[in-house]
């Protein structure tokens, strides 16, 4: 299957910051590909090289199988984006906004096919109203409908759920899900929360410093049998000795100074919850974690350090 983003040894700097540095990865058609990393970790950048918006210092870039460089015009027609903060006009409706977009584009839409656009994106309702009125959720989602003119395959989203609510966060969320499970679109959307990701995207790369550090199916990156539940209870030496000698036992890790640490399958939480309580055990915090979390949470605190779970050096 051609890639439909295929990232080869990209670079870039600006005066002495290596903002991207030596970047591969490839996106292949159907993906909601997560694109991870702390704020100035490189994410922007490399969106902007894959947009044309600025030029790489080295490295190539392929969508669709054409080479960037060369083949810009053709390939950015298949490309929608929302960078930052989208790009709307606030004393204009959201109609005339896209309507304004849509000329901009060259893309013959009608009316009735613009406010079916808005209908799809929530904001049917609020179609006439002018978009300074609106919520920061519904800005970026009016973002999302101007970058669906003319209908592209591939659709980049930069932190598309910066400065959102909770329920903003969910509306972009099922927004994203929708477009590729119903309009068969490959996503490219960036963030630097793992959450958010995790609950997205098909495959996933974590960048730091411009450089690529993981990468991988997200459903493998978050194996349920590689839960790490962290305990802490009424008396954690006690908690410790009851799971040595019991059917938990295999799962136990190195205790911590203040927990009790098990790496087991998260479909078995309940059922070691409901064992500890009638165990006379009192919990007082259960909480399970995947590695990559742990990992992630060290990145972006911008320290390494030797894992407490495993003893790697990450
Ligand atoms: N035009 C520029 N001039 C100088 N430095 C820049 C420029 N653009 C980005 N940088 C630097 O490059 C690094 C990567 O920035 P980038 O914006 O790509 O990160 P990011 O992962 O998108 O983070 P954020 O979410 O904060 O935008 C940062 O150190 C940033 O300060």
């Amino acid at each position: 299957m051609q890639p439909v983003i295929a990232i080869n040894d990209l670079c870039k700097q600006f005066g002495h910051v290596q903002a991207v540095s030596h970047l591969s990865f490839t996106v292949q058609p159907g993906d909601v590909y997560g694109f991870l990393g702390q704020n100035g970790a490189g994410k922007s950048t490399t969106i902007r090289m894959l947009l044309t918006l600025i030029a790489p210092d080295s490295g190539d870039i392929t969508l669709f199988g054409l080479p960037l460089r060369s083949r810009r015009k053709e390939i950015l027609r298949q490309v929608g984006a929302v960078i930052e903060k989208p790009d709307v006009y606030p004393y204009l409706s959201a109609y005339d906004n896209l309507r304004l977009f849509a000329r901009l584009k060259q893309a013959h839409t009608g009316k009735q096919q613009l406010l079916q656009q808005l209908e799809l994106l929530g904001l049917a309702e609020r179609a006439f109203d002018k978009v300074k009125t609106f919520s920061q959720g519904m800005k970026q989602r009016l973002g999302i409908a101007i970058a669906l003119i003319n209908d592209p395959q591939l659709i980049i989203l930069d932190e598309p759920t910066n400065g959102l609510d909770p329920q903003g966060i969910a509306d972009i969320r099922n927004l994203v899900l929708w477009l590729s499970r119903e309009r068969g679109k490959t996503i490219l959307v960036s963030s630097h929360l793992l959450s958010e990701i995790q609950q997205v995207a098909t495959r996933l790369v974590i960048i730091d410093k411009g450089r690529r550090l993981l990468e991988g199916e997200t459903a493998q990156l978050f194996n349920p049998a590689e839960t790490i539940v962290e305990l802490q209870t009424g008396n954690n030496e006690r908690t410790l000795q009851l799971l040595a000698q019991s059917e938990w036992q295999q799962g136990l890790q190195p205790a911590r100074q203040t927990s009790v640490v098990l790496k087991m399958h998260s479909n078995d939480i309940p059922a070691l919850n409901k064992w500890l309580v009638a165990n006379g055990v009192a919990v007082n915090l259960l909480q399970p974690r995947h590695s990559l979390e742990d990992y992630f949470l060290q990145i972006t605190s911008g320290k390494q350090h030797v894992d407490d779970f495993t003893g790697r050096t990450v």
